[in-house]
């Protein structure tokens, strides 16, 4: 471990990081650890970032007894589990350290990390301004400076301006509304219309295109679509929620609760009315105010890569890559061990990720989506000889075995006789989607991956169905 360092008194470091998500917290690790470099990650709100706080866990935290409560519902032998409302909410609450990240600064102070409070800036190369409101520090860094800002929902003007909720109402909810419109048919609006409903909602989703979850399998999207309906969630498909106003707008409105009186939008010419409105319209790169021009950067050079200029990097959503907290820790493990490399002389070797690299995304819905690398839709775009090859999940009678009512699908996208793209729709598939993150990685050929034999009687199984579909078509 790098000996405790307290450069308070200083300005210099050798390294800076600005932003103290996951990402952040992975680069400024993964620099100093081996190193005995100095790091000062500097935070505008709190150290763990969106991820520990307002996204990944708190939603899981909430979505995993519904699963959970799913299942039991659906085996025999145990009786009806209902959701408790407030012990679920106190639940998020325990899974986001009751929004106090003491723990995580416990922890970049153990790798001798000095975590600066405020909001960083750049001011030239290698140099960085953090203001708070103890006024601006000047900062240096010997060797490199790493921009670890996150994103910021995008909220179209129109509805910026009823003041809806974001995702950080859907995970912080503390007063369920009674209705709620969710526009948007992606990754947040699908998960948080799961918790919201379960909590007692009366939620309708307002889907502009034909189908949820655009970017994955359409088997995933149908199976998705029909368990929330079934839920009691109500879709609207192709549909564009317009003119919204809200009535009395609440000026001291918290996160969490409705931040005012109903909000009202005209849908196919009829104007109707929703006690809160949630925009999951995507995000962006939160870049806009961290001074890139001055160091002859523009926010739309922000394309996913890492390496930005010599001793300037960036990591985690706001590179424009895959806003995927996994995937941020991934750039940064990279980025921190080439910042440790270069500031021991040695060769870094590339710090880009390779194109080839899959991203591996689980959305945890009922039933849960799994996909890894290419879908059949996107090989295509690409030009790709693809083919695929499906399967039901009840063809493995482990998957069967975990909810009386099981069902789901499995696709494998094969190029030649290797695997470029899986999907897993179903109960606890998510656990399944490694596996073929290994396979595809590891360019392992369909007939090795007759050798790796599945235990009986697990869901995994459903390899065996679909390697020997494969290997024979
Ligand atoms: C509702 C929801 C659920 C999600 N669930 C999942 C999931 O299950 N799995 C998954 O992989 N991904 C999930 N994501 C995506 C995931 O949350 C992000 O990819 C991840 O948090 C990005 O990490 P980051 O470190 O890049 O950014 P962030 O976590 O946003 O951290 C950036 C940090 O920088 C700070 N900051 C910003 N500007 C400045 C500045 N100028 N100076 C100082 N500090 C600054 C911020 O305060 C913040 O703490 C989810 C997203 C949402 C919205
Ligand atoms: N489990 C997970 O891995 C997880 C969970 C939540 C979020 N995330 C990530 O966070 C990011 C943000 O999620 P998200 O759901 O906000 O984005 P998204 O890109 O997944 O979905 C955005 C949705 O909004 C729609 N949309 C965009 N602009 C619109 C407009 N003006 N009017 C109406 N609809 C519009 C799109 O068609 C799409 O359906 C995603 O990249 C997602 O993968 C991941």
């Amino acid at each position: 471990m790098a000996p405790f360092v307290n450069p308070a008194m200083t300005d210099t470091y050798d390294v800076i990081v600005i932003g103290g998500g996951s990402a952040g917290e992975n680069a400024a690790q993964y620099a100093v650890e081996k190193t005995g470099l100095t790091c000062a990650l500097i935070e505008a709100e709190r150290v763990g970032g969106e991820c520990s706080f307002w996204a990944c866990m708190p939603s899981k935290a909430l979505l995993r007894p519904l699963d959970v409560a799913g299942a039991a519902n659906h085996l025999d032998g145990i009786s009806s589990v209902t959701v408790q409302r407030d012990a679920l909410l106190a639940r998020r609450d325990t899974w986001r350290s009751d929004l106090d990240d003491s723990g995580q600064v416990e922890w970049a102070e153990s790798l001798g990390i000095e975590v600066v409070r405020g909001r960083g800036r750049l001011a030239g190369q290698l140099r960085v301004d953090v203001e708070s409101d103890a006024g601006v520090r000047h900062l240096r860094a010997r060797h490199a400076v790493v921009l670890a800002t996150g994103s910021e929902p995008v909220i179209p003007d129109d509805w910026a301006a009823v003041d809806p909720w974001t995702s950080r109402d859907a995970t912080g909810v503390t007063e369920v509304p009674g209705s709620i419109a969710i526009i948007g048919g992606g990754v947040v609006a699908c998960e948080a219309a799961t918790w919201l409903n379960a909590l007692g909602a009366d939620v309708t989703l307002l889907v502009r295109g034909d189908r949820l979850l655009q970017r994955f399998e359409e088997c995933a999207s149908d199976a998705v679509a029909a368990s929330l309906t079934e839920a009691g969630v109500r879709l609207r498909f192709g549909v564009t929620a317009s003119e919204p106003e809200r009535d009395a707008p609440d000026a001291d409105r918290a996160v969490g609760r409705p931040h005012g009186g109903p909000v009202s939008v005209t849908i196919e010419g009829e104007r109707v009315s929703f006690d809160e409105v949630l925009v999951a319209t995507g995000r962006r790169p939160a870049a806009g105010d961290l001074g890139l021009a001055g160091v002859g950067l523009d926010p739309d050079d922000l394309d996913g890569r890492t390496r930005l200029a010599d001793g300037l990097y960036a990591v985690g959503d706001v590179t424009g890559g895959p806003p995927l907290t996994h995937w941020g820790k991934y750039q940064a493990r990279r980025v921190g061990e080439a910042i440790a490399a270069r500031a021991s002389g040695k060769d870094p070797g590339p710090v880009e990720p390779d194109d080839a690299v899959p991203v591996p995304q689980v959305v945890f819905t009922d039933p849960q989506v799994a996909q890894v690398g290419a879908t059949a839709a996107e090989a295509a775009d690409a030009g790709r000889e693809v083919r695929v090859v499906d399967e039901e999940m009840s063809a493995a009678a482990g998957f069967g075995l975990l909810r009386d009512d099981a069902s789901g699908h499995a696709r494998l996208v094969i190029e030649g006789d290797r695997i470029i793209g899986a999907t897993f729709v179903g109960a606890e598939v998510g656990e399944l989607l490694h596996a073929a993150t290994i396979a595809i990685v590891g360019r392992v050929p369909l007939a090795t991956l007759r050798d790796a034999v599945p235990a009986y009687p697990t869901a995994s199984e459903i390899w065996l169905r679909l390697v020997e579909s494969a290997v024979r078509s």
